[in-house]
């Protein structure tokens, strides 16, 4: 069966929800875990499909292809991707911030701002995700996902939103993750390759035209209000046209510049790209 990743957090409910509420069918065995882990286990070939870190893709190109038309993206601020602040972001010259372990590209995202935007020069030290532990060590914290949702609304703490900056910076949409294939999975299966990707368009409508039942859903799972959720979830953009693509092609020539990347790198679409 179809070993199917699922990140562990709210921004992918508007997605699988259709597939755990079995409204949209798809024979698969769900695998769910932060990012990192996520990345880890595709890296490993414990995962057939699954959505990584767009940088951890660009890492490992060689890996497998990258699913058409789904990403996790926004155009402008993100609201889940944020650095907390003890400290106005200019005394940050020469200090480490936190970053949380759950993350790939949104740490390669905070360098290339602080050094392309900014013009600061940090270190960086990775950590659990716990706001209040991280702000005690040091002077400024990434956090991600439901993490970083959860921290702005309990913590009050200042903060700037990553995917704001990004857009301040070049104008264009930032691309958070991107589904991937396995290559193993390509090689023995790619003839059901088309139907997990009919699969996914489907639950992308269906989550689209379902908005209060995935809100209804979030709410289970999570104690954040309900207009929140429902701004949250415009907020993310599961594109991945051209214009998006280009975008997470540019983001992937600053993570070179700043020696997060060998080379730059081009995505490799099924279906697409050969
Ligand atoms: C917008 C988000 O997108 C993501 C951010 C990721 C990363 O930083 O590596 C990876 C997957 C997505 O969950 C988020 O988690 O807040």
């Amino acid at each position: 069966m179809l070993r199917l990743g699922k990140v562990d957090y709210l921004n992918v409910l508007p997605i699988y929800h259709a597939f755990s509420s079995r409204s949209v069918p798809l024979e698969a065995e769900l695998v769910a875990g932060v990012p990192a882990l996520l990345n880890q286990k595709f890296l490993a070939g414990e995962l057939d499909i699954t959505p990584i870190s767009s940088i951890a893709y660009a890492r490992q190109p060689e890996a497998g292809w990258v699913l058409p038309d789904i990403s996790i993206s926004a155009d402008g601020e993100v609201e889940s991707i944020l650095l907390f602040l003890n400290c106005p972001v200019e005394e940050l010259q020469g200090k480490t911030i936190a970053v949380t372990t759950s993350s790939a590209t949104s740490v390669v995202l905070l360098k290339i701002l602080m050094e392309r935007y900014f013009h600061i020069s940090c270190s960086y030290q990775p950590l659990q995700p716990n706001l209040s532990e991280m702000l005690a060590q040091y002077p400024a914290a990434l956090l991600i996902g439901d993490d970083a949702l959860l921290a702005r609304e309990n913590c009050k703490r200042p903060y700037v939103d990553l995917g704001f900056l990004w857009k301040e910076m070049t104008g264009l949409p930032m691309v958070y993750a991107l589904w991937v294939i396995h290559r193993d999975y390509v090689q023995s299966k790619s003839h059901q390759i088309g139907s997990v990707v009919e699969a996914f368009q489907q639950s992308r409508r269906w989550g689209m035209n379902h908005r209060s039942e995935v809100i209804r859903e979030a709410r289970k799972i999570c104690s954040l209000p309900t207009p929140l959720l429902e701004r949250y979830f415009d907020t993310i953009r599961y594109d991945l046209d051209d214009s998006y693509r280009k975008a997470v092609e540019v983001f992937f020539d600053y993570a070179a510049q700043v020696k997060a990347l060998p080379a730059p790198v081009k995505l490799k679409v099924w279906g697409v790209d050969g």
